[in-house]
């Protein structure tokens, strides 16, 4: 349960939570890069719901691909401006590995967070940008347009406080396919230790 999955960067890691069907990761062959942003300001995070292409339906950070020839981080400023009309000092918060069974490839996502940003948040083709509001342990309503987790990749609940925590994560997920839709099948996310 405790032993690093094949595809997980990050070093020092501490388990943090798994879960699934604990028999078999599924194999992979390649690997392409993609990256995940956030913006977490005044208690609320942006997120955006894809209006197309994979994860169709889903909120979600902003990011894409990294064409050749980017670092991760170039990528993921330029698909945060692309999608969400804004830049952002962007800090790498963790790496999720990504199976979906049916793909060709492994999804290697690196993910960053931002405190701030510049410009104006502004719908996309792609992305329709919307605030919503941080889980408050203070409030006993809870937030009043809270995370919309059922709409989102169902593994994002394990790690997104991680990053709204600033504690840095690497966790593998993957997914097979339950006739249309993809389903957790197997996960397991650790973090960094800090060397002190
Ligand atoms: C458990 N699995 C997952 N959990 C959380 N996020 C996930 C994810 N699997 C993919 N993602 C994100 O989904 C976007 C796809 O990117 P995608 O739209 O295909 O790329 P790009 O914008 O380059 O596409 P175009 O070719 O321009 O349409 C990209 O942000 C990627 O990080």
């Amino acid at each position: 349960m405790t032993d690093i999955p094949p595809g997980v960067s990050g070093t020092n890691l501490q388990f943090f939570a798994s879960g699934g069907d604990e028999s078999v990761w599924l194999p992979y062959t390649n690997i392409k890069y993609y990256t995940n942003a956030f913006i977490v300001k005044d208690n609320r995070v942006l997120l955006g719901y894809k209006k197309r292409g994979f994860g169709l339906g889903k909120y979600n950070g902003f990011g894409g691909k990294v064409e050749p020839g980017e670092t991760p981080l170039q990528a993921a400023i330029r698909e945060l401006e692309e999608e969400a009309g804004v830049k952002a000092p962007l800090e790498h918060a963790g790496c999720l590995f990504f199976l979906s069974e049916g793909a060709e490839w492994a999804f290697q996502i690196e993910i960053y967070r931002a405190d701030n940003y510049e410009g104006i948040v502004t719908e996309s083709d792609e992305m329709r940008p919307e605030w919503f509001s941080l889980p408050d342990p203070i409030s006993k309503d809870g937030p009043i347009n809270p995370i919309p987790f059922s709409k989102m990749w169902e593994t994002d609940e394990i790690w997104l406080p991680l990053l709204f925590e600033k504690r840095k994560f690497f966790g593998r997920a993957d997914f097979t396919k339950a006739g249309d839709v993809l389903v957790p099948h197997r996960w397991w996310y650790g973090v960094e230790q800090n060397e002190s």
